[in-house]
């Protein structure tokens, strides 16, 4: 049915004559967009969000689509008595919540059997973990299981606190914000019980083990460490309670967390470790290498009167080279020295001090890592579906969870904004094709004429980034392959020559007056579908480029630290094949989440963040109106009122609509789609506001 304004009036006076779930507060506002009259615009929008809001109204739907406000408080809408409201019960019948979301991808799973996932998006703060943890809870919760499965849902649940003490950190806007983007497989079997589970993640923020921005931190994981663990762990880590004494966690100049303790999650975190399956060992394993990676920090170097380097703290080489299990004067070495191959000879040529400090941050950087990268394959290895099941050929369905880093646009943004942004081009681009697609099925299974609606398709923004040769990464690549003196300001000269004259494309060279004057002369400028964004080009070579010198990645692979054997591996040194690049491994990893969650049916959930102050009660319209924007939820608005927006099947609209007719009250005893047609009748629609399906 199309919605004209009256139909809000219709849905009022139903809600008059019929006994309904709501409660008179559910009703603030509409509790879907679509119901909006004046529904292209923003401001009408953004009203409707502020009023529901108000009255601790999260969640609101546009169509099947959630849109959930962070509340920054704790509501009494998670227990288990709602949980169980929502389970069977019909989408639309209810007010939104997160748990109607699931338990209706929950079901479309078990009847259609097809793969479902829920893809999370809203920027930092917004609430999507919170979200994928209470959808992960009420499966734990409502679905069937036995003493396996429990095991299991714990391990689901517990991975949770292990992944945020190594992959989140305080950042200005999330006291507990992700660094990576992550992908959850949720496994079930074939009685609905979840049975097994797979994560994939994306980009590590890296960069932050070294550096933090003033108010920051590090990761959670050393201030848990230090504050948590007891007298002698620190003795045999060599470590100092205070976080002061660290380097790598005294530049944000931010030890300490006010609204987290991280003694109490220090044994969050352990008891989650072990319910994972790490073993005794491998956690002792797991923090000589945090307790490492702060020493590699304090490690200091000095500058001969030659200008050569040379290491001024050796209590520092002898804490690594125990806590690491490497060999001391090869790691001092090679902290301070470069082997290089040319004409087939091996040459060793000193550092110099930047070299050296830049040489000793790759290194963190590289260890941390690919540390994180390890911790993620063995919770797999604990989720993975047991083989009974797998070869029971019983068949599993599979719901997956996306809570990804959602569209940035910082002050300054960098190589790290870039990707996230293409992340979020390509999603964007799996909605529009995802949305037509099952527009178009839908369309076609009901035997109504097709009409298309006519929306900005992002591709030609994805093809300026990633097209073979003649795209921003491939352009990148080449800039750091080449040889010769490269740099990122030829990287951006090569840019403007290959993409100068591009409708998204500009720089302060190529603009007109206007935009001239706000960008900066080492920017790009890229024209998202979202809104516009400059980035600067400075670290974009060195962070694609990832490099970590060979005879570093030689004495890491010797390490007698399973963990580093297993993370290092020989054959890098061997084969001497350059590693792929930053930009491009992301690329390919986003071209393998794209297919994953293409074979799917997708739900959506939209976080937005009402304030950047964190607090409970405050919404700052400015900046939702500029998620709203960047979320394109107006224009999803507008595509879901271009179609028929109200759809429902015959048995369902009877049932709610029938006193509305004195023929169908209060039971209609001939074909369902007759009673439709005789209500619509009654109600005076016009034939082009309404199509029967079948
Ligand atoms: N539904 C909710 N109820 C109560 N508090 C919430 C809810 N959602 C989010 N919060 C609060 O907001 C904080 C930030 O949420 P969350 O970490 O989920 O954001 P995010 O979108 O995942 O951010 P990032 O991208 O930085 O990881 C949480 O730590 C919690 O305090």
């Amino acid at each position: 049915m199309r919605y004209q304004g009256r139909e809000v009036d219709v849905e009022g006076r139903v809600r008059l004559v019929m006994e309904s779930a709501l409660t008179a507060r559910d009703r603030v506002g509409v509790q879907d967009f679509v119901l909006l009259e004046n529904y292209n615009s923003e401001a009408t929008f953004i009203e409707n969000l502020r009023r529901r809001f108000g009255e601790n109204l999260i969640y609101t739907y546009i169509g099947s689509v959630l849109v959930s406000v962070n509340p920054y408080k704790e509501l009494e809408i998670y227990s288990k008595q709602q949980m169980e409201r929502y389970r069977g019960v019909s989408f639309y019948e209810i007010s939104p919540h997160i748990y109607a979301v699931s338990d209706n991808t929950y079901r479309a799973m078990r009847t259609e059997r097809k793969d479902q996932c829920i893809l999370i998006s809203g920027e930092s703060g917004a609430g999507k973990t919170e979200t994928s943890k209470k959808i992960l809870l009420y499966y734990a919760v409502t679905c069937p299981t036995n003493d396996h499965m429990a095991t299991l849902g714990d391990r689901l649940l517990q991975s949770n606190p292990v992944l945020e003490a190594f992959g989140n950190a305080k950042t200005f806007r999330n006291d507990n914000s992700s660094r990576f983007g992550k992908y959850m497989d949720v496994q079930f079997d074939f009685r609905g019980a979840p049975v097994g589970g797979h994560i994939l993640n994306y980009l590590l923020e890296k960069s932050r083990v070294v550096h933090q921005n003033h108010g920051e931190r590090n990761f959670h994981i050393f201030y848990q460490l230090l504050d948590g663990g007891d007298d002698d762990l620190l003795i045999t880590l060599d470590l100092e309670r205070n976080p002061q004494s660290y380097h790598y966690l005294v530049k944000g100049n931010c030890p300490r967390l006010s609204s987290v303790s991280d003694k109490n999650n220090w044994k969050v975190v352990m008891k989650a470790l072990s319910v994972v399956g790490f073993s005794e060992e491998e956690v002792q394993k797991l923090l000589n290498i945090i307790a490492s990676v702060l020493h590699l920090g304090n490690t200091q170097f000095g500058e001969g009167e030659e200008g050569e380097t040379y290491i001024t703290t050796e209590t520092q080489i002898t804490n690594l080279t125990k806590l690491l299990g490497v060999d001391g004067s090869a790691l001092g070495e090679a902290l301070t020295h470069k082997k290089l191959t040319a004409n087939g000879e091996e040459m060793i040529t000193p550092l110099n001090f930047e070299q050296a400090v830049s040489a000793r941050d790759a290194l963190a950087k590289a260890v941390y890592g690919r540390t994180f990268t390890w911790l993620v394959e063995k919770i797999n290895q604990s989720l993975a579906l047991k083989d009974e099941i797998f070869h029971s050929g019983k068949g599993c369905s599979v719901i997956g969870l996306l809570d990804i880093y959602g569209f940035e646009v910082l002050q300054h943004n960098s190589f790290e904004q870039f990707c996230i942004n293409y992340c979020n081009e390509k999603l964007q681009q799996l909605f529009i094709e995802l949305t037509l697609r099952s527009e178009q099925e839908e369309y076609e299974t009901e035997g109504i004429a097709w009409e298309t609606v006519q929306y900005f398709d992002n591709k030609i923004i994805c093809d300026l980034i990633e097209e073979k040769h003649k795209g921003i990464i491939s352009i990148l690549d080449e800039e750091c392959l080449r040889p010769g003196e490269t740099c990122d300001v030829s990287f951006l000269e090569k840019l403007e020559d290959t993409l100068g004259g591009h409708p998204h494309f500009v720089t302060h060279k190529l603009a007109n007056g206007k935009t001239r004057r706000v960008m900066g002369r080492e920017e790009f400028r890229l024209l998202h579908y979202a809104g516009e964004v400059n980035y600067n080009v400075n670290g974009f070579l060195d962070k694609n480029n990832d490099l970590l010198n060979r005879n570093l990645k030689e004495v890491m692979c010797q390490s007698d630290n399973q963990i580093l054997s297993h993370c290092f591996r020989r054959e890098e040194v061997i084969d001497q094949k350059r590693p792929e690049m930053a930009a491009i491994q992301f690329k390919n990893s986003l071209t393998k989440l794209m297919e994953i969650l293409m074979s799917k049916e997708p739900s959506y959930v939209r976080c937005i963040k009402p304030n950047d102050a964190k607090q409970p009660g405050r919404f700052d319209e400015v900046l939702v109106r500029h998620q709203v924007k960047y979320l394109g939820l107006m224009e999803n608005l507008r595509v879901r009122r271009a179609g028929f927006a109200y759809r429902r099947r015959f048995e369902a609209f009877l049932q709610r609509y029938k006193p509305l007719c004195p023929e169908t009250w209060p039971n209609w005893h001939g074909r369902l789609s007759d009673g439709v047609s005789t209500l619509v009748n009654h109600l005076g629609y016009k034939a082009e506001e309404y199509k029967l399906g079948r």
